[in-house]
């Protein structure tokens, strides 16, 4: 399906998801353009994973409506047409690395690319993990390569849930950069969840602010930062008030702390 920007991809209409006596989400809408960055921030338990899984089709909605360019999400899964990143990486243990990059695109019905795949990987730090096992690879290592099988599948629409959560502060850098770059070369609509307010604004076009109980949306801000964004721009004026700005309204929204665990 051919797109132009600013046509939305991802439309969510008062969405609802209830688990038993936790309301997960209440009624969230959310619009997301053709070639869009949006990242979602908010406090463990507000509802960012179930937000993602719905847009996935992988969490049926108690009330309200997901779309993915106009159809169900289920049937942009089925033909390839997202990609999706978890916070474990849902590698398969029987593949090697190279072999997990690939074989998304081989279901998809797509030419696997080899080449290109094992570019990706030494670009990612892997090019000693191309022929290993997930077994023989640390978390942070499967990580990246669950990310890199996401961007090779090529699917136009990316969805991440704190992908960087296992990698240490450079490596996460380095894959947020990688991230970027390929997003810059594609017309690729991505929604990434992070916890990270900084990384929200480094990557993000918009930021999605989050609160709990129940989960909703409580701001939409858009980033005037400009691009491109490197590692240097996060020591800017301009991008310290803007986290700034969003830790605020964070705090703002804050539950009374009566959960002893958090
Ligand atoms: N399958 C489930 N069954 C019951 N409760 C669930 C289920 N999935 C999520 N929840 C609850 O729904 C709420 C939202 O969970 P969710 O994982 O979406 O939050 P989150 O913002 O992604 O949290 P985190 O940042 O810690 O990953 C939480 O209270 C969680 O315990």
């Amino acid at each position: 399906m051919s797109r132009r920007q600013g046509d939305a991809v991802i439309d969510v209409t008062e969405l609802t998801v209830r688990f038993d006596d936790v309301l997960a989400l209440d009624s969230v809408s959310l619009s997301v353009d053709a070639g869009e960055f949006v990242t979602v921030v908010g406090p463990s338990g507000c509802g960012k994973t179930t937000l993602l899984r719905s847009v996935g089709g992988l969490q049926s909605p108690t009330a309200g409506e997901v779309r993915v360019d106009g159809d169900p999400p289920e049937s942009a899964q089925a033909a390839g047409d997202l990609g999706v990143v978890f916070q474990s990486h849902t590698l398969f243990p029987w593949k090697t690395a190279l072999e997990n990059v690939t074989f998304l695109r081989e279901l998809a019905g797509r030419d696997p690319d080899r080449d290109r795949a094992r570019e990706r990987l030494v670009a990612a730090g892997l090019g000693g993990a191309v022929d290993a096992y997930p077994r023989e690879l640390s978390g942070g290592m499967c990580q990246r390569v669950a990310i890199v099988r996401a961007m090779h599948l090529g699917a136009s629409t990316l969805l991440m849930d704190e992908p960087f959560g296992e990698l240490d502060e450079l490596t996460r850098y380095d894959m947020a950069a990688s991230v970027l770059d390929s997003w810059r070369d594609s017309d690729r609509t991505v929604l990434f969840v992070t916890h990270s307010v900084p990384e929200a604004v480094l990557l993000g076009d918009r930021v999605i602010v989050m609160a709990d109980d129940p989960g909703r949306i409580v701001d939409r801000v858009s980033v005037s930062v400009p691009r491109p964004r490197e590692e240097a721009t996060m020591d800017t004026p301009a991008f310290a008030d803007q986290v700034a700005d969003i830790r605020r309204v964070l705090r703002q929204n804050r539950t009374e702390d009566t959960h002893p665990d958090r």
